[in-house]
Formats: C-alpha cells, structure tokens, sequence
C-alpha cells in the first residue's frame, strides 16, 4: 500500500482550476520528486495535502487513512507535515527555541499540562530538549542551537526548516524547494542530510525546479503539468519523455 495516495483531487481559486483531478501515489522509503512547470499545481497540491487549504473534491490517504479536509495541526500528529519555500520559523527565536515550539506541538501536549509543570511535563521537556539537540546534530547546527535563527545562512535556515519538521517525529515531509537560493556545495550539503533522513525510515516528496538536484536526489519523479499528473519514472525516464519536454517547451529552467 503507498503511504500517500491522492485521488481525484480538484481545486479552484476563482474560477482558476488550479488541480483537476489529481491522481498520484507516493511510495514509502525513498525520495521523491514532485516537478513541472511553473502554475502546475504543485504548491497547491502540497496545500490540499497537508490542510492549508481543503480540496474542493476527491480523497487524500495518508497511511491507510483518510484525511481529507483535515486541519494540519491534526494531520500533522499523523505523521505527515511540510516546510514551506520561505522557511516559516521564528527569525527572533534560537535555533533551539524553534525546535521545540515544534515539538511542543506532539499529541499529548496540553496546554494545562505545560502550566501544571507537573513531573510529567518535566520529563516531557527533558524528552524534546534531547530530540531538538539531536536533531540539530543530525543536520549539522549544533554550533548554531543557541544563536538566533534570524543569524542562520540562507543554508541553515533551509536546514533548521526541516529540522522543525523532524521534530514531529514524521513518516512523510513534503519540502517546498529545499534547495532554491542556496549555492551548488550548500544545495549538495543539504541532499546528503535528506538522504540520511530517509536512510533512518522517513520517507521524502520534494518540490524542486533545479533538475541536476532532482536528477541526484530523486529515486522517483512525478511530472504534473496544468493541474494534473502528466506521467511519471525515473528521472532519465521522464527526461526522456517527449510530453514531459512539450509541457517545459520554452521553459528556460529545465535545461538549468
Ligand atoms: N491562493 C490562490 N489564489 C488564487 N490563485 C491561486 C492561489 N494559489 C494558487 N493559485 C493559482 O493556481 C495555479 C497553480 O499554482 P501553484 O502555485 O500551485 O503552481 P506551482 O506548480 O507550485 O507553480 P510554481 O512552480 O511557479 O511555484 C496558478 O495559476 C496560480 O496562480
């Protein structure tokens, strides 16, 4: 069974059929690359996935259960959360202040709990602060935990993104261009670190316009083109792929 299948899944903006008719799965154990030209949907497609916005029909299954129109906070607790392009966490917050407003956000946190600050919440708060530590090591921030996230590279910024993420302890991140605005060697760095986390069991769908970086990423590419899924292989494959080349025709990126 893939751990995400997508049916069906339409939505309009306006009148702007922004997806028609979704239909992908996303297998679990390895990355996988989400492309197509500019206005395919992709974004949108993360959008209706994740809850930041509903569909307007058909079915999202995430792990054998259907969580169409749920709120992201709850789909999150599921195991399925995304970053977004422009990294969301707080500039004013440490790096590890970042992380654990995160992991604050776990099934079982209350509100109440945290102010009781009974045994149970200390032991809690003891739990993240080793998650956050080791996350931080995992991604190569450890010098950088106690700085503020506004002083983080354009690099480490993208990291700590996706150390937010991990701190949710996921099955699936959906990564919104974790690499665009960093150079080539940070761009490598960050596709090592993605490829640990899916070496410990974490399963990746990424939206990348770079196509070196699909190309060494990416076990699996899938191609959307005007709101829906065009085809989708290997890299080689759908490089290959003649409607692949029509729907980027004139489309300077693909040859970057
Ligand atoms: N909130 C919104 N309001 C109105 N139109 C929207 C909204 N979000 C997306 N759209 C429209 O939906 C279509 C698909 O956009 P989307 O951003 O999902 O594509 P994309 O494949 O991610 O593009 P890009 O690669 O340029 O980021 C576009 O025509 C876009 O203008």
């Amino acid at each position: 069974m893939p751990l995400l299948e997508v049916r069906g899944v339409t939505r309009s903006f306006y009148g702007v059929h922004a997806l028609n008719g979704v239909e992908l799965s996303v297998e679990a154990g390895r990355i996988t690359g989400l492309i197509g030209p500019n206005g395919a949907g992709k974004t949108t497609l993360f959008n209706c996935i994740t809850g930041v916005v509903p569909p307007s029909t058909g079915r999202v299954v995430f792990d054998g259960e259907d969580i169409t129109g749920w709120r992201p906070d709850r789909i999150s607790t599921r195991g399925l959360v995304r970053t977004f392009q422009i990294a969301r966490g707080c500039p004013r917050l440490t790096v590890r202040e970042n992380l654990l407003l995160y992991g604050a956000h776990q099934p079982g946190e209350g509100v109440l709990t945290a102010l009781l600050r009974t045994r149970a919440a200390l032991a809690r708060e003891e739990e993240l602060q080793a998650r956050a530590e080791a996350i931080a090591a995992r991604l190569r921030l450890t010098q950088v935990l106690d700085n503020k996230a506004s002083a983080l590279s354009g690099g480490q910024k993208k990291l700590l993104e996706i150390g937010r993420a991990l701190m949710t302890a996921p099955k699936l991140i959906l990564l919104d261009e974790p690499c665009a605005g960093v150079n080539p060697s940070l761009t490598r760095e960050i596709g090592e670190r993605l490829r640990e986390i899916v070496a410990e069991g974490i399963s990746l769908l990424l939206i990348e316009h770079q196509m070196d970086t699909i190309a060494r990423l990416c076990d699996h590419v899938i191609v959307m083109a005007e709101g829906r899924h065009l085809t989708e292989g290997t890299f080689a494959e759908v490089a290959a792929n003649a409607t692949v080349q029509e729907a980027y025709m004139g489309r300077p990126r693909w040859a970057s």
